[in-house]
């Protein structure tokens, strides 16, 4: 695949991954522009659980896909909203990008979807049951557009952004890239996965 300088670095994953709070830092060690989808939809649109319940999912994934066509746009570095990429139009947009898939495990994640932000989280008494099937319907679909992985559930939130930030600079050179972002450090002669 050629690359050119317009492609954008990609984190996509589940709610509370990483992708907003790590897309962020990423992109300012990088001395590139953020932008997260969620951000742009509430712009555009106003919050996400009022989205959800006037106008559904379906409704709210229309939005989302405007959003994300316009992050693509801009380049830079990229946070998707957790369920963006159930879109299959935006699946093959990202074959033209870099994309990271930020992973959690269920026992982490618990501390940080406490809260009323995430309607997909917010019916029932058991949110992290509810994650963990959301995460088990998608996971299929983050593996296929993931070019690297990188968990984000031990060690602190600086470390992994150091990871990415070092992962992003070797691909950009065009050199080989591993597709296990955490053992980035014993792989750095790796090969692209795709
Ligand atoms: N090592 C870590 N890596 C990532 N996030 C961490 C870490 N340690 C703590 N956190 C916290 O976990 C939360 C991650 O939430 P964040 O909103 O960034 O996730 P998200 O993937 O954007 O979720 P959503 O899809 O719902 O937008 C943040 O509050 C962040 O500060
Ligand atoms: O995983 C999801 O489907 C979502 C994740 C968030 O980023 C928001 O886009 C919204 O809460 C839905
Ligand atoms: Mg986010």
């Amino acid at each position: 695949m050629t690359r050119t300088s317009t492609e954008a670095i990609v984190l996509v994953g589940p709610m509370g991954a990483g992708k907003s709070s790590i897309g962020r830092r990423v992109a300012r060690e990088l001395g590139l522009p953020f932008t997260d989808t969620d951000t742009l939809v509430v712009r555009d649109h106003g919050p996400i659980a009022q989205l959800f319940a006037t106008q559904g999912e379906a409704g709210f994934r229309e939005m989302e896909r405007g959003a994300v066509q316009e992050a693509l746009a801009r380049g830079g570095v990229v946070a998707l909203g957790g369920g963006a990429i159930l879109d299959p139009a935006t699946r093959t947009d990202l074959g033209a990008h870099h994309v990271v898939l930020l992973t959690v495990s269920p026992q982490i994640v618990k501390a940080r979807i406490q809260g009323a932000r995430r309607p997909l989280l917010a019916d029932g008494d058991d949110p992290v049951a509810r994650w963990e099937a959301i995460v088990a319907s998608r996971s299929a679909l983050y593996a296929e557009v993931a070019d690297v992985t990188f968990d984000t559930s031990h060690g602190p939130l600086a470390l992994v952004v150091k990871d990415i930030v070092s992962w992003a600079r070797h691909m950009r050179e065009g050199r080989g890239i591993p597709a296990n972002g955490n053992a980035w450090d014993a792989l750095s002669e790796g090969t692209e996965t795709k």
